[in-house]
């Protein structure tokens, strides 16, 4: 840890001070945030249009879609297993000792097939077709029809081959925003939606003004963090001095970690708390800004997130856009992958067991 050059994992000192101070003073003041709200609502904006090009039905890839997807959501499951392993050190036995590691290896054998057969697919197809790439087609050409034309013509200038075709499809394709959002229907919809579209009454989408107004909507997102934190664990720590803590002694050079997805579903500090009650936050003044430790997703103290901010409008801002544009419901009937399960996997970085499925359509 002591090598570590990012603010995250550098050690309490000098270095660190003055990463940390760049982040909450150059990149992340509630200014900065707040300087790049147009650019956010833009970017919402961008996301609301593609959702409706796939809710109206133009274009959906869905077999393909869900064929790709599990493969690379149990990779990252596997992977999220690993990481306990590589960032804790002392914890890498239950890689081999759970049989984490062997798991990968057959997950990624399985990827490097699939993706193997995809590429077989599409060549077959253009021999069958006997014609190649055309400018002109490019709505029906997809990503691996364009990477296959792009070796055929060498466009790039230099060569590409097949592995690398596979790397860039698994690349393009994997989720990369660690901090998933999860979007859940339990009976809070309706009251959700309602207060949403009651803020913003007439106008086409939601502001970052509107937000301050929707109480039930922000309840929704504290209750959704405290059950589901994404960073379940935090960031390990090290203890700098000799201490106490409930009369544990804890050494100098200790690892800490700070289990803060039990913390959120301690009994002893939630009524029923594994029920989904946004309620409980309505008339509270908890928070998570790492002042209330009965709900810590962002950590606390000197160390705690300075990207909660940046985070929390991005979060509120994309929610209320969702459920002001489009009702949601999840498939019935279907079994396994396709239900709502919010079963969730373990890993430094908390993410959805199963891929989240859910119908947009335009409000009546
Ligand atoms: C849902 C979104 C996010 C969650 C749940 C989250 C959670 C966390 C947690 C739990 C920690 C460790 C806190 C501790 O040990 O007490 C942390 C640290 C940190 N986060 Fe975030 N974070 C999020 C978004 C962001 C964003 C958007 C940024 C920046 C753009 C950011 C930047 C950082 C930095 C720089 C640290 C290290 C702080 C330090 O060690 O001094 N985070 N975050």
């Amino acid at each position: 840890m002591s090598d570590s050059k990012d603010v995250a994992s550098a050690q309490y000192g000098n270095y660190w001070r003055q990463m940390r101070s760049i982040c909450v003073l150059h990149l992340l003041s509630a200014k900065k945030v707040q300087s790049f709200g147009s650019v956010r609502e833009e970017e919402v904006s961008v996301m609301i249009e593609e959702i409706k090009q796939v809710a109206l039905g133009k274009r959906y890839s869905g077999e393909r879609g869900t064929k790709l997807r599990e493969p690379l959501n149990e990779m990252m499951d596997r992977l999220g297993g690993i990481v306990i392993g590589d960032y804790i050190p002392w914890l890498d036995w239950l890689g081999t000792a759970n049989g984490m590691y062997g798991r990968a290896k057959r997950v990624a054998k399985q990827l490097d097939v699939f993706f193997d057969e995809v590429v077989d697919d599409h060549v077959s197809k253009r021999e069958h077709d006997g014609h190649g790439y055309d400018d002109d087609e490019e709505e029906q050409n997809d990503l691996v029809d364009i990477l296959l034309n792009i070796q055929k013509t060498e466009a790039t200038g230099f060569q590409i081959d097949r592995t690398t075709i596979k790397a860039l499809i698994m690349y393009l394709l994997n989720p990369r925003v660690d901090n998933d959002r999860t979007l859940e229907t339990p009976n809070c919809d309706a009251e959700l939606q309602g207060e949403v579209r009651n803020v913003v009454s007439s106008k086409t989408r939601v502001t970052e003004e509107d937000l301050s107004s929707m109480h039930y909507m922000k309840a929704v997102v504290k209750e959704t963090f405290r059950l589901h934190p994404p960073a379940p664990l935090l960031l390990p720590r090290e203890s700098m001095v000799d201490t106490k803590v409930m009369g544990y002694d804890i050494a100098k050079g200790t690892q800490v970690i700070v289990n803060a997805w039990a913390i959120g579903r301690d009994p002893s500090y939630w009524e029923q708390p594994l029920e989904f009650q946004p309620e409980r936050f309505l008339n509270s003044s908890i928070d998570l800004k790492g002042h209330d430790f009965e709900v810590i997703p962002f950590g606390a103290g000197r160390r705690g997130c300075p990207g909660i901010t940046f985070a929390m409008n991005e979060i509120e801002l994309v929610l209320a856009n969702l459920v002001h544009h489009f009702n949601w419901e999840v498939p019935s009937g279907v079994q396994g992958l396709q239900t709502l399960d919010i079963a969730e996997t373990t890993g430094l970085s908390m993410r959805r067991k199963f891929p989240l499925m859910a119908i947009a359509s335009h409000p009546a």
